[in-house]
């Protein structure tokens, strides 16, 4: 506002005020204004009835009439009248001339003791000395100041003259007039000048709140209008029948409440969707609002805290309020865990009060309102526990990742407006990725989708499919990616390795495919496919997969010599220790320690330090089995292993039929040769396994020092990590040598 201030006065400033008066001097001539002072104040209120305002103005400024108080107060009536109080130059001049004099100490206008007097008097009709002074402040009040004091001279000036042209100023106090009359005037005017600025100040503030998202909450109500169109269905969530089931009671009550209550039950009005990611939650429970024909409020429990915290419980209350006019509705609150949760305590406070509000809401209705709360987390464990107490979130479904049905299932339905060939079957892709949730298989049908259309194809077939999946799960191929003649060949034998393995031994999953295509961080890899989805290991399946880690790093060294490991079996062997040790930990396969879990609640440091060096021996005696186990197998079959991987460098990927194909070719052809095993070859394979027979008994406790290195750490991430594995049991891609 300073600068608004500025500006008016300085391009329309005294001067032009004074141009104006005068030149209005000539505009009119004026017989028959009354002399007397009671007569011009009769007269000027006439003018003002009859509308002639404009030359009541004229007049006024021309300084034929009296300034007396009456007189101003017709003057401003008129100006009123016109709409040009703020334009008014006499009026401003005399409101700041009066101010300047009185505040450059004019000891003609008032004793200077009686300065703070009047100025307290000023202030308190809320106008004046005080308030002039406030516009004057900031970078520019010296230019200011001068051109007020300017202003100041003229309008004592102008009064002065004008006082002499009348009747007035002789015994009359002059000063008393001339502060008294600007009074009315000013503070009209500074009451429209403030009313002005608060007015864009509000604006100004309105559009910034806005700007940052908080306006939603803070100035307006939040968007809180319900869907109306959900017209998702239980059809079209797939896989979580269970789910389904449970919740078409709470259909079935939304459209008949009165129903249900009848016989005095009560329903919950809280229900809390629990499962991983892109599970379906949020389809589910729009599907529940669509199966209903009921509106669907959606919000998200991050949303409740965005710019500033505290606005939380307010949007709650909005939201159920929003809800009740519209009942029976959904309200559907997704990450639930970020309002009702206790991670961050730093916001604890904040959140607190969101949630508690919650609380107070969910309480507040009577289930046979018919609205129902649906909240989803991923983390139902960080719950409080005030949230799933009874009569609030007291109904838990759980949505799974699905199996293998229903991963066929929703491929099925993604595939719905998707033409395919022919050849693809979605019950392999369906068992090719297990883990995988409704969210994962509806991208890696996109992705197939893209992937088809950009290598000019019709319709998706499997490989793309096939491609999709191996690019979500291992990242991007790096068929660009430079790998030496060398390299190449050492990942080909390693590959192969794996596959060999896997293929000779009792227990372990089917090879699905087999490459050297470098991929992520991999050069190659080795994926087995288990005929099922796996929710328990046997032994046997542990051991077996211990062993097909191992055929990597076995085969490098069968054939490149001791010396020329490389690194790239780092993660194979990550893979093996981890699962050995959540063998030994946890799931009580070791028999030197019995039957026991060693996961301890306080990260394992409260296991002996003897029962960690038993637990590191047989650790280490497992994974050293499993090497001799794929050493026997590899070497006893070294002549595929050879052909195995000149192919693999040919072809660069090859299916598990293919490669059982080649196999039994090449077994063929060596029988055709009638080349039977050499006597030395014969010799040696018998070594190797009754070796690898020795070590698979449960060995004696072996005396091999070992550095207590366990620390609680390792333990329990390693059987973290072993869990992971076994319950994606499926993902069990035998990464290849990583760069
Ligand atoms: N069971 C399913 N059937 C069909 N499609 C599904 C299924 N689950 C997920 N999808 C697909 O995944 C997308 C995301 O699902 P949705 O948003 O419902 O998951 P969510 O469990 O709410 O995830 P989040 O926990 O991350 O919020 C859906 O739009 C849909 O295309
Ligand atoms: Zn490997």
């Amino acid at each position: 506002w300073l600068e608004t201030d500025t500006i008016l006065s300085r391009s329309t400033g005294p001067a032009s005020a004074f141009r104006r008066i005068s030149s209005s001097f000539h505009a009119n001539s004026f017989h028959d204004i009354p002399k007397d002072i009671a007569s011009q104040k009769q007269f000027l209120r006439r003018l003002n009835e009859q509308g002639q305002s404009e030359t009541l103005i004229q007049l006024y400024e021309s300084g034929r009439v009296a300034f007396t108080q009456d007189n101003l107060g017709e003057y401003i009536k008129a100006l009123a009248r016109l709409d040009r109080l703020d334009n008014s130059r006499l009026l401003g001049l005399l409101q700041r001339g009066a101010t300047q004099g009185l505040q450059s100490g004019s000891s003609s206008f008032a004793p200077s003791s009686a300065l703070p007097q009047s100025m307290t008097g000023f202030s308190e009709s809320g106008w004046g000395a005080g308030s002039s002074s406030a516009w004057g402040q900031g970078p520019n009040s010296v230019g200011l100041g001068s051109i007020f004091s300017s202003g100041g001279a003229a309008a004592a000036a102008a009064a002065a003259g004008a006082g002499a042209g009348t009747s007035m100023g002789t015994n009359k106090n002059p000063l008393v007039m001339t502060f008294a009359e600007p009074s009315f005037g000013s503070q009209v005017w500074r009451t429209i000048r403030t009313l002005g600025t608060v007015f864009i100040g509000v604006t100004c503030l309105s559009t910034l709140l806005d700007d940052k998202g908080l306006g939603k909450g803070f100035l307006s109500n939040p968007e809180l209008k319900p869907q109306m169109s959900s017209n998702t269905k239980f059809s079209d969530v797939m896989g979580v029948d269970e789910a389904k089931h449970e919740l078409m009671e709470v259909v079935e009550y939304l459209k008949d409440p009165m129903k249900f209550t009848t016989l005095g039950g009560k329903l919950p009005k809280g229900v809390l969707l629990v499962g991983p990611p892109g599970t379906g939650k949020t389809m589910l429970a729009r599907a529940i609002a669509g199966e209903a024909g009921v509106p669907f409020f959606y919000c998200s429990g991050s949303e409740f805290e965005e710019v500033f915290v505290g606005v939380g419980a307010r949007r709650v209350r909005d939201l159920f309020a929003a809800a009740k006019k519209h009942s029976p509705c959904i309200i559907f609150i997704d990450e639930i865990d970020a309002i009702g949760g206790n991670r961050n305590p730093k916001d604890q406070q904040y959140m607190r009060m969101t949630l508690n509000q919650l609380l107070v809401e969910l309480d507040g209705f009577k289930a046979s309102e018919g609205v129902i709360v649906v909240a989803a987390t991923n983390f139902p464990e960080v719950l409080d526990k005030a949230l799933i107490r009874p009569g609030r979130f007291d109904r838990h479904v759980v949505v799974p990742n699905p199996d293998v049905e229903g991963r066929k299932q929703i491929l099925e339905r993604h595939f719905k407006e998707i033409p395919r060939s022919p050849d693809v079957d979605l019950k392999v892709i369906a068992r090719a990725t297990p883990g995988f949730s409704g969210a994962d298989l509806a991208n890696l049908v996109n992705v197939a989708a893209l992937q088809a259309a950009k290598t000019g194809r019709k319709v998706v077939d499997m490989l793309s499919l096939e491609y999709a999946r191996d690019r979500i799960i291992m990242g991007a191929e790096r068929k660009s990616a430079v790998v030496s003649e060398k390299s190449r060949t050492l990942t080909a034998y390693h590959e192969g390795g794996h596959a060999l393995v896997a293929l000779h031994t009792q227990g372990a999953d089917p090879v699905h495919k087999a490459t050297v295509v470098p991929r992520g961080l991999a050069l190659g890899m080795v994926s087995q496919l288990p005929e099922e989805d796996v929710t328990t290991l046997s032994r046997r399946q542990m051991m077996a997969r211990l062993d097909v880690c191992m055929g990597g790093r076995v085969a490098e060294e069968l054939i490149f010599g001791d010396d020329d490991v490389t690194t790239g079996a780092s993660s194979d062997l990550k893979q093996a220790t981890s699962l050995a040790r959540a063998m030994v930990t946890k799931y009580g396969m070791s028999s030197r320690l019995g039957q026991v879990c060693l996961e301890y609640e306080d990260d394992g440091r409260s296991i002996s330090s003897e029962t960690r060096n038993i637990i590191e021996e047989e650790v280490k005696e497992l994974v050293q089995g499993a090497y001799l186990r794929a050493k026997a197998i590899l070497k006893g079959y070294e002549h595929e292993l050879h052909a195995l991987a000149k192919a693999l460098m040919e072809k660069e990927t090859m299916t598990g039929e293919q490669i059982k194909a080649l196999l039994v070719e090449v077994n063929s052809a060596s029988a055709l040769k009638g080349a039977m095993p050499t006597a030395s070859s014969l010799g040696d394979k018998l070594a190797v396994v009754t070796e690898a027979l020795q070590t698979n008994q449960p060995a004696p406790a072996t005396s091999t020092p070992v550095a207590a290195a366990v620390l609680s750490g390792p333990v329990v991430e390693a059987a973290a990590a072993a869990a992971a594995a076994v319950q994606e049991a499926g993902r069990q891609k035998t990464a290849g040598a990583s760069p």
